[in-house]
């Protein structure tokens, strides 16, 4: 079953609950954490989370792109987040395997994250306690960027590593998803789509979520 992801880095934030509301029909809710630092952009932090956990019951699926995210698995977990995900470039390896250890601590999802230089054999060394993998289509920042199609080889990658070791493990893919680019991340293996700019410019977000979908 194909889950979509709406990515609230693409919503209005000073109409932040009322554009929640406009994807309500969506599987998740993707929170972009950017830190100007692991990433060359600042968007939102702990406070934000939890505001958004007030108002809507959807999983929150919290995308942390800051360095060294052990230092804030607790502060996210307990803001609301259901599933965190973390790069595995911010803080590799240490840091990383106790990141993934507090996220099991609090009782929340655990996820890593690859930018797109990264070798899809990475993730070996964690997948097999993991809840997801998420892989960037697009270099972490900004929503509205191209889709990256060389990633299509990642996927179909990470996609057999997760057959192989740990078949209950998710595969979401972020980055340039729209309804010309998801059939084909689909069929590389992703069984989650984040999408920010297809949904949220679209005129009717419902009917892009569902177009996504492939309803
Ligand atoms: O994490 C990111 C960007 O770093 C994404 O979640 C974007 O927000 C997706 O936006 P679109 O590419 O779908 O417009």
């Amino acid at each position: 079953m194909i889950k979509i992801a709406p990515s609230i880095l693409s919503a209005d934030f000073a109409n932040l609950e009322r554009d929640i509301r406009r994807v309500s029909s969506a599987d998740w809710l993707h929170v972009d954490v950017m830190d100007g630092c692991f990433v060359p952009n600042l968007t939102i932090g702990v406070p934000v989370v939890q505001s958004i956990r007030k108002c809507t019951g959807m999983f929150l699926d919290v995308h942390l792109m800051i360095d060294k995210p052990v230092r804030y698995v607790e502060a996210f977990a307990q803001a609301g987040a259901d599933l965190l995900s973390v790069h595995l470039e911010a803080d590799h390896p240490t840091g990383i395997a106790e990141a993934l250890r507090r996220m099991e601590a609090c009782k929340v999802k655990k996820a890593v994250a690859l930018r797109p230089i990264t070798a899809p054999s990475a993730v070996l060394p964690y997948l097999e306690g993991l809840d997801m993998v998420l892989v960037m289509t697009v270099e972490p920042g900004f929503g509205g960027q191209a889709f990256l199609e060389h990633q299509l080889d990642t996927i179909r990658q990470v996609r057999a590593l997760i057959e192989r070791y740990n078949p209950a493990c998710r595969l979401e893919v972020d980055g340039g998803i729209s309804v010309k680019t998801a059939a084909a991340v689909v069929a590389a293996g992703a069984d989650t789509l984040v999408a920010g700019s297809a949904v949220y410019g679209a005129a009717d977000p419902a009917a892009a979520i569902a177009a996504l979908r492939g309803d």
